[in-house]
């Protein structure tokens, strides 16, 4: 067999094997849904090819899908280079800046309130830590303007330390002497925490001079901030410039995997389930999903636009009067693409926007005036139950009503039940980000869905189909072995 190399990644994919049993290979598999077809059609970035599917994993870029994977015809791998294609030989003693999303929710006492986001970095960074690396570890949290001591990151160096087993070291501060000190006394193995990233302006204006410093610490860089992926900042997108290589983490590797892979190669029939507020922040969700899925179920306050759209009469629940034409235009969309689109045929409305509110079932075409819309019916569950039975692939973006109050969560946890059924009956359940995920976590089935996207806006934009600057800013690993 003759080796091509069709990238720099080659010689890394090549010591490690682009189909043997490496880390990488191993991550992937625990996480990846196998494609269920006899061969697979990859069109990554110019360059495509047919595999047989006798032996393979799945997984992508935020622009392609690749295909990894040994048939009759050969190997072909393209893909995002991830850090379990990096071995000990090529960790040990080296210096790795890893920028994690560890923006995580603080109460007034500075205690974290949900670590989901914490824990989700801890597996990118022990490999790394089991590697013999020296691991320089940056986030953002929250907004700040400037340094601003309640956004230090401080809070986190305790549950950082218990989840890693290690004592993890925070510097004051994310570039400069001080850290350049703590970097050079890091033992392999350690982990340094930097100061707040976004406590220099020049991180979000991904200021090259600021990427450059942030660089100059580190050997390479490993990026598994999925939530901050859609971002072009200088630590997730700026440093890639000046540290070869730039691979993904295994966190950003599993978001790529279900929010691209699993969508673009479903296992079907695929459902999509759009909640939400407002149709107009969803119109790119719905249309890149329409191109893809073969059930759309629509919820939340958007389905009164579509319902006036139709000509029903919505009283005062939300709608968003620019919108009817697309609304019109969406649902003869689905129709031409021949995607089975259901609107609610029930709905539970209120006297006003309240948890106190009167509030009665009413079919979507008894909506009086003076009444409002505030979740799915019924009837609407039990239709929308009965569609999810036939899937095999389900992603959610989105609440069926206003879940927050107890009043109108019915909509919303029943679609979290039926999902969680489904999961543990082997369906691969994808939850998007966002309001989903926390009602989700509010019914306490979090554990059994295949997965949940740690990402809110990032998520988003990748089911919209947009590329993540993050994302594509990394190193290509592409190898065709003939
Ligand atoms: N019928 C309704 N009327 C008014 N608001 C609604 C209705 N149904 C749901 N909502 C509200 O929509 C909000 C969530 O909408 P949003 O578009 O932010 O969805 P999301 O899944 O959180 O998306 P993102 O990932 O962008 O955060 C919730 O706060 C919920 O109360
Ligand atoms: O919480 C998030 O969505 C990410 O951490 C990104 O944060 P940002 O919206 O402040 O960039």
């Amino acid at each position: 067999m003759a080796s091509v190399a069709a990238s720099p990644a080659f010689s890394l994919l090549k010591s490690t094997g682009a189909t043997a049993s490496s880390a990488a290979t191993r991550a992937r598999a625990s996480l990846l849904p196998i494609p269920s077809s006899k061969s697979i059609s990859a069109r990554p970035l110019g360059f495509s090819a047919v595999l047989d599917s006798r032996r393979f994993s799945l997984h992508v870029s935020s622009k392609v899908q690749s295909v990894r994977g040994r048939g009759s015809r050969g190997v072909v791998s393209m893909a995002k280079k991830s850090v379990g294609d990096l071995t000990s030989a090529d960790l040990k003693g080296k210096k790795v800046f890893v920028r994690a999303d560890l923006n995580v929710p603080l109460d007034d006492n500075q205690t974290i309130t949900d670590d989901t986001r914490i824990r989700a970095a801890v597996p990118t960074i022990k490999y790394l830590i089991e590697n013999g690396a020296k691991v320089i570890l940056s986030t953002h949290l929250g907004r700040p303007k400037g340094v601003t001591p309640k956004f230090s990151l401080a809070p986190l160096v305790p549950r950082l330390s218990e989840l890693l087993g290690i004592e993890v070291k925070k510097a004051d501060d994310c570039i400069g002497p001080e850290v350049e000190s703590l970097v050079a006394s890091l033992p392999e193995g350690g982990v340094l925490l930097l100061e707040n990233v976004r406590f220099y302006k020049e991180e979000e204006k991904n200021d090259p001079e600021f990427a450059k410093k942030l660089a100059s610490l580190a050997d390479l860089y490993v990026n598994d901030a999925f939530g901050t992926a859609h971002r072009a900042h200088a630590s997730t997108e700026g440093v890639t410039k000046f540290l070869k290589p730039s691979v993904a983490g295994f966190l950003l590797q599993k978001e790529l995997d279900y929010l691209v892979g699993a969508v673009s190669s479903p296992k079907r029939p695929f459902a999509a389930i759009v909640g939400g507020s407002k149709v107009s922040s969803k119109i790119g969700v719905i249309e890149s999903l329409l191109e893809k899925c073969d059930i759309l179920l629509l919820g939340g306050g958007m389905i009164f636009t579509f319902y006036k759209a139709q000509g029903l009469s919505v009283g005062s629940s939300l709608v968003e009067e620019d919108k009817l034409e697309l609304a019109t235009s969406l649902l003869a969309k689905a129709k031409a693409k021949g995607v089975s689109l259901l609107l609610p045929t029930d709905v539970v409305v209120a006297d006003k926007f309240a948890p106190d509110a009167n509030s009665k079932v009413v079919p979507a075409s008894g909506i009086e005036d003076g009444w409002m819309g505030l979740d799915i019916g019924p009837d609407s569950i039990k239709t929308f139950n009965e569609a999810l039975d036939t899937t095999q692939t389900v992603i959610w973006n989105g609440p069926m009503g206003v879940f927050e109050m107890e009043k109108f969560a019915a909509g919303t946890e029943a679609v979290a039940n039926k999902l969680a059924e489904l999961s543990e009956k082997g369906v691969t359940t994808i939850i998007g980000g966002g309001d989903s995920v926390a009602a989700v976590e509010k019914v306490g089935v979090a554990g059994v869905m295949s997965h949940i996207s740690t990402g809110g806006g990032a998520s988003l934009e990748l089911l919209e189909g947009k590329v993540l600057p993050g994302v594509i800013a990394l190193d290509e690993a592409i190898t065709v072995t003939v």
